[in-house]
């Protein structure tokens, strides 16, 4: 049985399948520059996070309809459920199709529609994170969040991603609108950027959780801050391999990270591109460092308690991870 967590990072469009790229590009008679799916599949194989991010945008060009996005996010539930994910909040980069003259309402009420089936569908409950691209300005952030406001689907929050470059600053309006909407907020930082990225969207743009944070171990008074404030990092184990951020998951800091307090949890980012979903990476990080039963309690327990959840349903979701810990024998 597959540890039941909560999924608290994950790109809806980083889990956009080659085959489905292919199925759209020919329901929408879109072109791909690719020879086949074998010669898009051998692209996969990143030197960093720009030239991840370079084939990403590329590949959302077969997204166009309310029907794509919905389906798009129906086979994400259906594999995460599989893998044990019972709470999702998943991140969509709407200025991405907006840019390409795709409409907000368009994304948005196929994203929608298809998270708030998935209770009834897979018994999984799921929010709406519209992550801010820091590769364009500050104000086109405010824009887009204001577009998602006027569409009448319930958002849970916002994030910020793509390259981490710049400073954060420019993004403050953006946050401070959403906080004022009473939207939840996080952001990427410490991915390729250093320890003071952390810092900085902790004090300017007052986030909630840190999406990756890895890089914080390079700053042990921000580390001891993470510990004695629980703000939670969301780590992508795989992805960071894939992206070249660590050599390898035999030397990957979860547990350093553990022992020294942190609320660290374990997810998936861009599963498509990155050779696996979050039952992958709770799996190969146990094969890497040999996590124990408890350990691997201990961040199933620490999604739980970094997802924006009523604490009903946090409590739902503790007994279940206790029930599998049972349920191991030890
Ligand atoms: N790993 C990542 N880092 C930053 N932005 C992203 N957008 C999608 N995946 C990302
Ligand atoms: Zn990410």
């Amino acid at each position: 049985m597959t540890i039941p967590t909560a999924e608290l990072h994950l790109h809806l469009e980083g889990t956009l399948e080659p085959e489905l790229i292919y199925t759209l590009a020919e329901r929408n008679g879109v072109q791909l520059p690719w020879a086949d799916i074998d010669d898009l599949r051998s692209r996969y194989d990143f030197t960093g996070l720009q030239h991840f991010l370079d084939l990403y945008y590329a590949n959302m060009a077969v997204l166009r309809t309310e029907e794509d996005f919905a389906d798009l996010t129906r086979a994400y539930l259906a594999r995460a459920a599989a893998g044990g994910v019972r709470h999702t909040e998943v991140f969509l980069d709407l200025q991405a199709h907006t840019a390409r003259g795709v409409s907000a309402e368009v994304v948005l009420r196929g994203v929608s529609g298809a998270l708030e089936a998935a209770e009834g569908e897979h018994g999984l409950t799921a929010g709406l994170i519209v992550t801010f691209l820091r590769h364009l300005p500050g104000e086109e952030a405010t824009a887009a969040l204001r577009e998602a406001l006027a569409v009448d689907v319930p958002l849970l929050g916002v994030g910020l991603c793509s390259s981490e470059t710049g400073s954060a600053a420019p993004f403050r309006e953006a946050f401070e609108l959403a906080a004022a909407h009473g939207l939840h907020r996080v952001a990427h930082a410490g991915e390729e950027g250093p320890a003071a990225n952390v810092t900085e969207v902790l004090d300017v743009l007052g986030v909630e959780r840190v999406d990756h944070g890895l890089r914080s171990l390079e700053d042990d008074a921000l580390v001891d801050r993470l510990a004695a404030e629980r703000v939670p990092l969301t780590l992508c184990p795989l992805s960071n391999v894939r992206l070249q951020v660590v050599d390898s998951l035999e030397g990957y800091p979860v547990r350093e990270l553990m022992d020294r307090g942190v609320v660290v949890t374990v997810n998936s980012d861009d599963p498509a591109y990155f050779g696996g979903y979050v039952d992958d990476n709770y799996r190969e990080l146990t094969a890497a460092l040999g996590l124990t039963t408890a350990e691997l309690a201990t961040l199933a327990h620490h999604s739980a308690e970094a997802a924006f959840v009523t604490p009903e349903r946090r409590a739902r979701l503790d007994a279940e991870i206790e029930e599998w810990r049972a349920a191991q024998g030890e």
